[in-house]
């Protein structure tokens, strides 16, 4: 278990993390998500070792490793790593770099040749890199030298695998599948993993929880399905969700929007939100209904073909709010007039309505 205390890290005058208070269970799958400057890396560099906090504490189990005052070297910690910039070494193929790692990670069980042979080729395999343990790193592409990076960081078997970014230099599509490959060897590994990521997609589909950053702040640590349905703060919801903050009064257990006499059920909004007086609604909880329906009444602004989906903004009283619907659902072009609705909470509206306006 991993457990920070009252952790601060200031450069100067900036402070890169404030009162982060964290515990990490063995063998958690956790995402740090937040955009940029919110101090993930920070987060992460003091995990490694690589600099003390300036204020607070880091214990890895039992042992304190970091305080104000003392600082563990990160070959002192059985950690891996793998970032961002793979930084394979250019003079080494393939299997150099996973048995360089096995001789060298101090936390490495000690092994004989054969064994140290066997180790790397079970590695390579479980990163789909076996036929490929002769090549130097100039003859991988992108994905290859990442699938390297990431069985060098695994081949010691240590305890924590600290990840920065590890997929944000691949394209798209190799991302996604890198994506499965991490989750399936974590799964596989008895590893904790610390994964760096301002890309809420990565951290959604691989953690067991996501912790969500903003200014140093720790906004809220949760299941992904928890962190996306029910976000506790207006940037939890803004950034993750991509949630409409619409603005009204909460009585009781109902919302009612501003400029409205419509009433919407508590579905689990935060105590924070609420608090605040805003109901977050997500771009594909909107329903588009005819302008005579129930409803808070809108002019389509922009209507953008996405593919699978279409993306509207929707301008209500002055507020611009995001919608995405299907394409199997009739479009609407801009300057249309419409009435917006939260799904699940519909007044009756004739179907033929929606079907044939
Ligand atoms: N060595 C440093 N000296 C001074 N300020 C720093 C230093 N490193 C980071 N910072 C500042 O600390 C804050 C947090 O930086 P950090 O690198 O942890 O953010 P991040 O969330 O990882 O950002 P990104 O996603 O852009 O990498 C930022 O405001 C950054 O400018």
């Amino acid at each position: 278990m991993i457990t920070l205390r009252g952790l601060e890290k200031h450069y100067g005058k900036t402070s890169a993390l404030s009162q982060v208070d964290l515990t990490i269970r063995d063998g958690e799958f956790l995402a740090i998500l937040g955009p940029s400057g919110c101090g993930k890396t920070t987060l992460l560099r003091l995990l490694a070792g690589f600099m003390k906090p300036t204020a607070g504490s880091i214990q890895f189990g039992e042992t304190e490793v970091a305080n104000s005052k003392y600082c563990s070297k990160p070959e002192n910690r059985n950690i891996g790593m793998v970032f961002q910039s793979f930084a394979l070494w250019p003079h080494m193929t393939v299997e150099e770099h996973i048995r360089f790692s096995l001789k060298n990670h101090r936390f490495a069980k000690k092994r004989t040749a054969a064994e140290q042979a066997d180790r790397v080729t079970e590695v390579l395999r479980l990163v789909g890199m076996e036929s490929f343990r002769k090549r130097y790193p100039t003859a991988l592409s992108g994905g290859q030298q990442q699938r390297v990076a990431l069985a060098r960081a695994i081949a010691p078997e240590p305890d924590i695998l600290l990840m920065d970014e590890p997929l944000s230099a691949l394209d798209a599509e190799l991302r996604i599948s890198m994506r499965k490959e991490i989750k399936q060897i974590h799964k596989k590994l008895a590893a904790t993993i610390i994964y760096v990521t301002h890309d809420q997609g990565e951290a959604l589909a691989m953690a067991d929880r996501v912790l969500v950053m903003q200014h140093g702040q720790i906004e809220q640590t949760a299941a992904p399905e928890e962190i996306y349905q029910h976000p506790k703060t207006p940037f939890v919801a803004t950034f993750v969700g991509k949630a409409n903050l619409v603005a009204g009064t909460w009585e009781e257990n109902h919302f009612i929007p501003a400029g409205s006499h419509y009433r919407w059920q508590d579905n689990g909004v935060s105590e924070q939100l609420k608090q605040q007086q805003f109901y977050p609604v997500r771009p594909e909880e909107w329903q588009l209904l005819p302008p005579d329906a129930e409803g808070l009444k809108g002019e389509v602004i922009i209507s953008q073909f996405q593919g699978t989906e279409r993306h509207y903004v929707i301008r209500v009283d002055g507020q611009e709010y995001q919608a995405s619907l299907p394409i199997s659902v009739p479009a609407w072009r801009e300057g249309d007039l419409l009435t917006l609705q939260v799904k699940g909470m519909e007044t009756a509206v004739s179907r033929e309505k929606i079907l044939f306006r």
